[in-house]
């Protein structure tokens, strides 16, 4: 579905990310973790043309797109999340939801406030993720969890084939992280792709069915869970702990 070939970003002598290669096969929950700094950030934001990479190729479905403009992207069926919500000011949920995932091009210039359709897609969204009842809530009233439901909501607008999700988890009670675990899963079920970075390992023990480890900038190990788990590279130099926590 994505394939990553030899990505590389760097900011001036920093190289975030340092030839990396892997792919997110179609249909699965794929993880990229790596401890802080690693580089999975900015690997991100070379994919979703957020930051121009250095080098590299990024092809979806075959497609190079590590040269197209973000919304050409989302257009194409590559949406994602941001670490930090991207609330918008004074706007409710619902107006939030519909204003997000407006993806850019001069046409968006010229759209009304919020269209019937839109409004219509947008409340079933928000129904499917059980979250109508905050619809006109203003929308920087919100707890964490609530606003990366919000940011889920505004990705799912765009009728993505591939979502990115950068730290789903980041800040959420325990109770909402269930909700949003369960609502990628049933995503997933549906055929929707995900890579996903998170530093939450037993959210990522339990959704991913691959996981791609990064450490300064390099892709360390590539496998599945249990494989990864038991990486003894990863074990030792990077998230023994953790991943122990998490068996
Ligand atoms: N705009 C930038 N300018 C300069 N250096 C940057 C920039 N963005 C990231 N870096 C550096 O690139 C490296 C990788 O950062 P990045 O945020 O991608 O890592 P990460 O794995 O996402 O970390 P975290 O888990 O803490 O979010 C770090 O050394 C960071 O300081």
């Amino acid at each position: 579905m994505l394939e990553i070939d030899n990505l590389s970003k760097h900011f001036g002598g920093i190289r975030a990310v340092d030839g990396c290669s892997f792919t997110v096969p179609k249909g699965s929950i794929t993880a990229l973790i790596g401890p802080n700094g690693a580089g999975k950030t900015t690997a991100f934001n070379c994919i979703s043309r957020t930051t121009e990479p250095s080098a590299g190729k990024v092809l979806l479905e075959g497609q190079r797109i590590e040269h197209l403009r973000p919304h050409k992207i989302t257009r194409m069926g590559l949406s994602r999340t941001f670490q930090i919500s991207r609330n918008l000011a004074d706007m409710t949920v619902l107006e939030n939801v519909i204003c997000q995932s407006r993806i850019g091009g001069w046409r968006d210039l010229f759209k009304p406030a919020l269209g019937a359709e839109e409004v219509e897609k947008a409340m079933e969204i928000l129904d499917f993720l059980g979250i109508t009842r905050i619809a006109y809530e203003d929308g920087s009233n919100l707890s964490y969890g609530q606003k990366k439901l919000m940011d889920l909501a505004a990705l799912l607008m765009s009728d993505p084939k591939i979502i990115l999700l950068d730290e789903p988890a980041g800040g959420v009670n325990p109770t909402l992280l269930e909700e949003i675990i369960g609502h990628i899963q049933k995503l997933n079920e549906q055929g929707l792709t995900v890579l996903i970075v998170e530093h939450n390992m037993d959210l990522i023990m339990r959704l991913s069915h691959k996981i791609v480890v990064m450490a300064q900038g390099k892709v360390i190990a590539d496998g599945k869970p249990e494989e990864v788990r038991e990486n003894p590279a990863v074990l030792d130099a990077y998230l023994g702990g953790v991943l122990e926590e998490a068996a």
